[in-house]
């Protein structure tokens, strides 16, 4: 049996408040690496975080906190060279090495940079300091998680959009002999071309910013509807690796209430685990919750999904009800896991499993303004903050 790395929910995205830019914006830099021959403590990194001498005018001002996940902290950036914001994780090289997670770090980064798919999220960048590395890719305004504790329960058309999305993106991956291991609501980013329409009260409002339709949500009386443009990209392969079809895994991670039964009993398993997360995560984008409650470990967490099917209310649309059992059968073997399966399914009659078209698809919500609620107090998530910012964040010298 591998070992065992269950994630539970540990970050948020950061209030509006949090995400004000820092006065004055400090810049991303960590002392310059010259020496030779090169010291173990970066040649270990090499080459998938390649040594950067300071980028003179495309230094990085960090703009704010994004989100602390359990391997890094996530920080806006702006490039002042191309003025595009970006999001970097920044991982302390010594976590790395005390968790021994040096093999899946350089993994994350390789898999990344070959992902080329509109619903992906791919790599702008790797790099390393002294004692940090450092992971950049396009900035996004939310994700999905953010979206769906301020919205609840997705409407059927909603489901089946990103649904499709997400089948697609799952088909490519596991064509090219990667499984994710971690597909989550928190790793499903919502496109930076994005655009929220917010009709907050007799106008509508057209905005760019996650902020702004949260500020709208919390002035209207009654609902707000909220018309997103967007489409999704799926970030985060922390936990990814290659595996070929064919071929097993063993080791138990992922996230508790979305990791596969045969994977919370440390294997033998496959790509078909990845279809059951997504089976989880669209269970819970229907019913506003999710299907089952994480448990203390993957002992107890196996013991409560072994009826998960169960949970699927029969009020749901029949497709889709259809396809949640198909996607969350205990037997992998059983699971939905081609192409054809989805074109297939009564679900997503009359969809076009064609990234172009679905991408022109606009998704429409309604939050209600006094039942939904964001993401626990995010302040609270940070009262723990114990990243060493204080390495990496110089303050520009004065003019
Ligand atoms: N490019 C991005 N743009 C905006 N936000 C991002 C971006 N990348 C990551 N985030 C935010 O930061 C969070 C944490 O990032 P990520 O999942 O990569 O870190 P992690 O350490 O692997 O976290 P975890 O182990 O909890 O999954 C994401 O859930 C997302 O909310």
């Amino acid at each position: 049996m591998g070992a065992v790395s269950c994630r539970q929910r540990q970050h948020a995205r950061m209030t509006a408040s949090h995400k004000e830019p820092l006065e004055p914006a400090p810049l991303l830099v960590e002392k310059h690496l010259s020496e030779w021959p090169v010291p173990q403590f970066i040649n270990l990194f090499l080459p998938e975080f390649p040594v950067r001498a300071l980028r003179g005018q495309s230094q990085l001002k960090v703009l704010g906190l994004v989100a602390k996940g359990s391997f890094g902290t996530v920080l806006k950036v702006l490039d002042c060279g191309q003025n595009k914001v970006f999001a970097v994780k920044v991982v302390p090289k010594v976590k790395v090495l005390q968790r021994d997670i040096l093999k899946q770090c350089k993994e994350e980064v390789s898999i990344q940079r070959q992902m080329n798919h509109p619903f992906v999220h791919s790599l702008g960048d790797s790099w390393q300091g002294r004692r940090h590395l450092f992971i950049m890719c396009s900035y996004c305004n939310t994700d999905l998680y953010s979206l769906w504790s301020a919205v609840g329960c997705f409407a059927e058309a909603s489901i089946r959009l990103f649904a499709a999305e997400l089948v697609l993106v799952l088909c490519y991956l596991h064509d090219l002999g990667i499984i994710h291991r971690d597909v989550k609501m928190e790793n499903i980013l919502l496109d930076e071309r994005g655009k929220f329409v917010s009709f907050p009260g007799p106008t509508m409002r057209v905005t760019l910013t996650w902020e702004s339709v949260m500020a709208d949500k919390e002035q209207a009386s009654g609902a707000v509807a909220l018309l997103f443009t967007g489409h999704l990209k799926l970030t985060d392969f922390g936990l990814s690796r290659h595996l070929p079809q064919g071929a097993q895994a063993y080791t138990i991670c992922g996230t508790l209430q979305y990791m596969a039964p045969e994977v919370l009993s440390g294997g033998p398993y496959n790509h078909a685990a990845d279809w059951w997360s997504l089976g989880v995560l669209l269970l819970s984008l229907a019913i506003g919750k999710y299907p089952v409650a994480a448990e203390r470990d993957h002992v107890a967490m196996l013991a409560s999904v072994t009826h998960c099917d169960s949970e699927i209310p029969a009020s749901l649309n029949q497709g889709l009800s259809l396809l949640l059992h198909e996607l969350l059968s205990q037997n992998p073997l059983h699971r939905l896991r081609y192409l054809h399966h989805f074109q297939l399914h009564p679900f997503f009659r009359g969809v076009a499993f064609d990234p172009e078209l679905l991408q022109k698809q606009p998704v429409n919500f309604v939050m209600e303004t006094q039942a939904a609620q964001l993401s626990p107090p995010d302040s609270m998530l940070f009262k723990d903050f114990d990243c060493d910012l204080e390495s990496y964040l110089v303050h520009p010298s004065p003019a």
